[in-house]
C-alpha cells in the first residue's frame, strides 16, 4: 500500500531551508488494526519536529534550527495490549504565520501534543492561548497532553515542574517533561496518548476506564526505579 501526503509550500520560503518538499510518497507496508490521528501542536522552536523524529527513529535532530514549513506527517505502528495501533503524527509549524493552515488539520485529530520548553517562559505563557485555539479547532473530545520539552537543559530551566504539573492540572490535561536530546518519556508520551485511543474505541460496557494519568505516573515510577530515565 502507498501513502501520499500533499504538504504545503511557504511561497515566502525562498532561502531553501524548508525541511519538507511539496509531495513525498511514503511505502507503507506495515499491517495494523486500528490507526489514529495525533497532532503535535506549540510555539516554534520548542521541540515538535525533534520529539517526533525521536519517537519515529530514535535518533535526535541537533544542529541548526530548522523551523517547519506548513504541516508534515509520520507513520508508527506500535503494540498497544496485543493490537498493532498506527499513530499517524501530524507535526505542525509554530510560526505564527502558518496558523491557519494547521486551523484545517484540527479537527481530524484525535489527540494533540502540545509542547513548551522548559527554557523559555513565552512558550509556556503561550500554552493558554494555544488551548483556546485548541478549543475552537478541534473536536470536543480530543484527548490533550502538555509536555514540557528540553528537560535535558536543567542549567537554563526557567519553567519550573510543578508550573506544568498545576497549568495541566488546571486544564484537567495530563502532562510530562520530555527530552528530544536524551529521549526521556518521549516514547511515554506517545504509548499514553496510544493505549487512551485504542480504550475510547474498543472498550466493552464491562470494562473499567482506563486512566491515563495513573497509566503515565505508574510508567513514570517504573522509569526512574529501574535506571531507563
Ligand atoms: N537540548 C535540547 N534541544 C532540543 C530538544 N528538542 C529540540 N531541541 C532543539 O530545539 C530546536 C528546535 O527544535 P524543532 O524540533 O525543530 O522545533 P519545532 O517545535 O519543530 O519548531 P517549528 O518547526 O518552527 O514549529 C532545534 O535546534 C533542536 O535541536 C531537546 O529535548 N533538548
Amino acid at each position: 500500500m502507498s501513502e501520499r501526503n500533499t504538504l504545503l509550500i511557504d511561497n515566502q520560503s525562498k532561502n531553501g531551508t524548508s525541511k519538507y518538499v511539496l509531495e513525498r510518497c511514503a511505502s507503507i507496508n506495515e499491517y495494523y488494526d486500528i490507526a489514529f490521528k495525533v497532532m503535535l501542536l506549540g510555539d516554534s522552536s520548542v521541540g515538535k519536529t525533534c520529539v517526533l523524529v525521536r519517537f519515529k527513529d530514535g535518533a535526535f535532530l541537533g544542529g541548526n534550527f530548522i523551523a517547519t514549513v506548513g504541516i508534515d506527517f509520520r507513520n508508527k505502528v506500535v503494540d498497544i495490549d496485543n493490537l498493532k495501533v498506527k499513530l499517524q503524527i501530524w507535526d505542525t509549524a509554530g510560526q505564527e504565520r502558518f496558523r491557519s493552515v494547521t486551523h484545517a488539520y484540527y479537527r481530524d485529530a484525535q489527540a494533540l501534543l502540545l509542547l513548551y520548553d522548559i527554557t523559555s517562559r513565552h512558550s509556556f505563557d503561550n500554552i493558554r492561548a494555544w488551548l483556546t485555539e485548541i478549543h475552537e479547532y478541534a473536536q470536543k473530545d480530543v484527548v490533550i497532553m502538555l509536555l514540557g520539552n528540553k528537560a535535558d537543559m536543567a542549567a537554563e530551566r526557567v519553567v519550573k515542574t510543578e508550573d506544568g504539573e498545576k497549568l495541566a492540572k488546571e486544564y484537567g490535561v495530563p502532562f510530562m517533561e520530555t527530552s528530544a536530546k536524551t529521549g526521556v518519556n518521549v516514547e511515554l508520551a506517545f504509548l499514553a496518548i496510544g493505549k487512551e485511543l485504542k480504550h475510547r474505541a474498543t472498550q466493552q460496557q464491562n470494562e473499567p476506564k482506563f486512566q491515563i494519568h495513573d497509566y503515565i505516573e505508574s510508567q513514570k515510577h517504573k522509569s526512574s526505579c529501574c535506571g531507563l530515565m
